[in-house]
């Protein structure tokens, strides 16, 4: 395989005095699509954020594209989906707006020239928000939401793709859109690496599976089979973004 897109070697982090990542790691290659699973608390979201930046490791390494990270600079070659959040974080802005300033990293100082501009009109395209463009992001539902967020991750044409929880929340019409718009994305060669609490529709893209627990890789290899989703024991994943009585899912390979 040729150099790794992305590698965790050995990463700890902290968050408060709290150990959450206590060795773990993470290669992603070229062109591959690789779930990481894993229980609430598992460390999941902590992860993805060592890579961005988001949260220092206190041991191990992180590399983008063979580059330490503390050396990267060439961020328009990754898309960042948070987990989700407004789009527009309290401020007043245009669908259009959001997803431009996921473009400016492609730009020189800024400025948008002709080909920023169709790239923008042909993210949206991709989420199929086009005629919601000049609308304001807070007019939008919530899966909406989440499409803004991927069209302003896509925008940059990036060759990694880093997508926290993508599906959450989501309502069906947007997960389709979404789907189909990551088999687009795989499809032309880009890496993916999904933060998941089920593979779900997103399973027949899925390359390979990394399932941590307890801020350790417990699984590193095959995606598990989703056999009844709900039916297995010993699974422990509830849903952030689920209502407070709702039954944890059940996928068997959390726990
Ligand atoms: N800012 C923080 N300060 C202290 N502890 C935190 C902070 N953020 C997260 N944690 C803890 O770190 C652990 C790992 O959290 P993380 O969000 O990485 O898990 P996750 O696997 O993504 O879970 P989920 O599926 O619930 O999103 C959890 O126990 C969480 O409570």
């Amino acid at each position: 395989m040729s150099e790794p897109v992305l590698a965790l070697r050995g990463v700890r982090a902290e968050l408060g005095a709290r150990p959450v990542l206590r060795g773990i790691d993470l290669t992603v290659g070229r062109g591959e699509v690789v779930a990481l699973l894993g229980a609430n608390g598992s460390g999941k979201s902590t992860a993805v954020r060592t890579v961005i930046g988001q949260v220092p490791v206190s041991a191990g390494t992180v590399e983008l594209f063979g580059t330490p990270r503390a050396r990267f600079r060439d961020w328009a070659r990754l898309g960042y989906v948070p987990q989700r959040t407004t789009a527009a974080g309290g401020v007043p802005a245009t669908v259009t707006e959001v997803v431009s300033s996921g473009r400016l990293s492609r730009t020189r100082f800024g400025v948008f020239r002709k080909a920023d501009h169709a790239a923008v009109r042909h993210s949206l395209e991709l989420v199929g928000l086009a005629d919601r463009a000049r609308d304001p992001v807070d007019a939008l539902s919530g899966g909406q939401h989440q499409r803004v967020l991927i069209a302003r991750a896509l925008v940059a044409e990036p060759e990694l793709l880093i997508m926290d929880e993508p599906m959450a929340g989501v309502d069906l019409a947007s997960q389709e859109v979404l789907a189909a718009t990551l088999r687009e994305q795989v499809a032309r060669g880009t890496t993916v690496l999904l933060v998941l609490h089920e593979l779900g529709p997103l399973e027949p893209l899925i390359d390979r599976a990394v399932v941590l627990r307890d801020g350790c890789v417990l699984h590193d290899g095959p995606p598990p089979r989703a056999v009844g989703q709900h039916a297995l024991p010993g699974h422990d994943h509830v849903h952030p973004h689920s209502p407070a009585d709702a039954h944890p899912l059940r996928t068997g390979l959390l726990s």
